[in-house]
């Protein structure tokens, strides 16, 4: 079965179509589409460099395609948005780093505070403090021993909870968590992600979920789209794709994925990128044709070499 289609899913809240970002002779995303609904997560995965951080920079509109159109709840975004400050209010984003993301001179009410302020405009100093407390224990933290605490104060893995509820304070509709846990020590990660997958729920968050180690897509994730190159090459069900990959690039992915014991971590070793080298000459990297091989499950056609 042929199709030219992209995993649409109705009521997105986000949606990306045929989206190409060129820096110079660097074509960083070729003709990238997926939507992003509430509820739901969708797990960005690929090597460094094949693009997830200038997608999740082009859907918080920090960075423009070169081409193709991004809409905003059905509406297509050009230039500036009409509506700049609801989008910009309604798309937060997670960054990897929980070290750079917060400011060091500022407590973590603070860091709260703003956001709450700006965007709720919420009333008497005693609503505020309510507020924050049940922000933060919505992320875990406990209130009292956190809120009068200063960034450096805090663990790695706490850092990036207060990140969290900073992002949750202005009532986002989607959340882009970019390597949310890249920087955190291993034995925290999982935790994170559970936490991610429980404020999606809770919030009916549409999610982008970007990561270089797919072993961590299901934990998070429902829907994956695995990019090589700047190109999405197979996406669909996450657990479809991950039972049953039929690219020659997520098999490689998942062949580098460690046993049990060790499920956060991918490798990057010579092993990994020589074979990739091989992936990369299978791949047609201006191949059009995508093949649906599944109900919600699409791989970009393999070319021939050369
Ligand atoms: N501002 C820029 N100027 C020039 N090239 C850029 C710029 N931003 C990204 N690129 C290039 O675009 C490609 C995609 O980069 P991008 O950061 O999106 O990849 P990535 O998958 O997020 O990688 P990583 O996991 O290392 O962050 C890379 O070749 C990168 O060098």
């Amino acid at each position: 079965m042929k199709a030219e289609a992209s995993p649409v899913v109705a009521e997105a809240v986000i949606r990306l179509e045929d989206i190409t970002r060129n820096f110079g002779p660097v074509r960083a995303l070729k003709g990238v589409s997926f939507s992003l609904v509430p509820g739901r997560a969708l797990a960005l995965v690929g090597e460094s460099g094949c693009g997830k951080t200038t997608c999740a920079r082009i859907i918080a509109r920090l960075d423009k395609p070169t081409g193709g159109r991004l809409f905003f709840r059905g509406q297509e975004l050009r230039g500036e948005a009409k509506d700049e400050h609801r989008y910009r209010r309604e798309v937060q984003m997670v960054f990897q780093d929980p070290f750079s993301s917060l400011n060091p001179a500022f407590t973590v009410s603070h860091h709260l505070a703003r956001p709450l302020q700006l965007h709720r405009q919420s009333g008497s100093g005693a609503d505020l403090a309510g507020e924050i407390a049940r922000l933060l224990a919505s992320v875990g933290l406990e209130p009292d021993l956190t809120r009068q605490k200063f960034p450096h104060e805090l663990s790695g893995g706490q850092r990036q909870r207060v990140n969290i509820a900073r992002a949750l304070a202005v009532a986002p509709s989607v959340l882009v968590a970019d390597e949310p846990t890249s920087m955190l020590d291993v034995s925290i990660r999982k935790d994170i992600l559970d936490l991610l997958a429980r404020v999606k729920r809770e919030n009916d968050l549409a999610m982008l979920y970007i990561t270089h180690d797919i072993a961590t897509a299901a934990h998070v994730a429902e829907e994956i789209v695995v990019m090589f190159a700047g190109q999405m090459v197979e996406w669909g069900d996450t657990d479809t794709v991950l039972s049953d990959p039929r690219h020659p690039y997520t098999r490689l992915l998942l062949s580098a994925v460690p046993d049990g014991s060790r499920p956060f971590v991918t490798g990057g070793s010579a092993r990994f990128l020589e074979q990739a080298e091989k992936v990369r000459s299978l791949c047609r990297p201006e191949s059009i044709v995508i093949e649906q091989v599944g109900p919600n499950h699409f791989i970009r056609a393999l070319g021939v070499p050369g």
